[in-house]
């Protein structure tokens, strides 16, 4: 796991998930999971710039993503170079625990939609970044986010311990310098840039899950 251990010391910069995020499309479309994954390894990586209360989230993601990695370096890894081929073929082949956890309780499918519920709270929050004043918070801006998006997905006690880590986040400005962008007019620039890109990959997901009726998988 060298690689991984390089790319997680790398100085995290907005710019090179935003790259990862573009390539993430194909020309029809399709969504490529290598990139997928990759665009939450730079996002973790900011993640852990932000100190250890943050690190139950961090986790969390850095599991669901190793899952992914698995099945994409694993001997069925062709079926899942994007993210309707993994669908389709965790589908035909019954891969896929639709109604209760059972005998694929880390289905590619279900592991995914964890990603792609917490890619809609980061569409908001970014969002809001974009918009904010000098004055704005980001941990309310956060928190809001979280509570249009993810929030209805997760328990009680984890929703609170989410809501003490927002309340631990660095102002404004800290948090644009470690975007690692420049200016904050440079930075509300990519923004403007990074948010229409991560709604457009969200919603490809969405409507593809929607059309399988694999919204709501345990
Ligand atoms: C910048 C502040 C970061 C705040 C992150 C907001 C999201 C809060 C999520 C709280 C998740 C708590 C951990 C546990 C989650 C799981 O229970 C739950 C369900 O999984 P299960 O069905 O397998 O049990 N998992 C999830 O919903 C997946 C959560 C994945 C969260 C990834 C968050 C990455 C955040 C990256 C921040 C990047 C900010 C970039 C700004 C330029």
């Amino acid at each position: 796991m060298a690689d991984s251990v390089t790319s997680d010391d790398q100085k995290f910069c907005l710019k090179e998930v935003l790259d990862t995020f573009r390539l993430c499309l194909s020309e029809n479309k399709e969504v490529y999971l290598e990139h997928y994954v990759a665009g939450w390894r730079g996002l973790v990586r900011f993640l852990n710039t932000l100190g250890s209360v943050f690190g139950f989230i961090s986790k969390d993601a850095v599991s669901k993503i190793q899952i992914l990695v698995s099945l994409l370096k694993g001997e069925d890894g062709s079926h899942y170079s994007t993210i309707q081929s993994m669908v389709k073929y965790e589908l035909e082949n019954q891969l896929v625990d639709l109604t209760k956890s059972g005998a694929h309780p880390t289905s590619g499918c279900r592991t995914l939609l964890r990603l792609h519920r917490a890619l809609r709270w980061l569409e908001l929050f970014l969002d809001s970044l974009r918009t904010s004043t000098e004055d704005s918070k980001t941990s309310v801006l956060c928190s809001v986010a979280y509570n249009e998006s993810l929030a209805k997905f997760h328990s009680w006690v984890v929703r609170k311990a989410a809501g003490m880590a927002f309340c631990l986040l660095p102002g404004r400005q800290d948090f644009f310098d470690i975007m690692n962008v420049g200016t904050p007019e440079q930075v509300v620039a990519m923004l403007g840039e990074a948010v229409p890109l991560i709604s457009e990959v969200y919603q490809i997901t969405e409507d593809l899950y929607a059309q399988h009726n694999i919204l709501d998988l345990p």
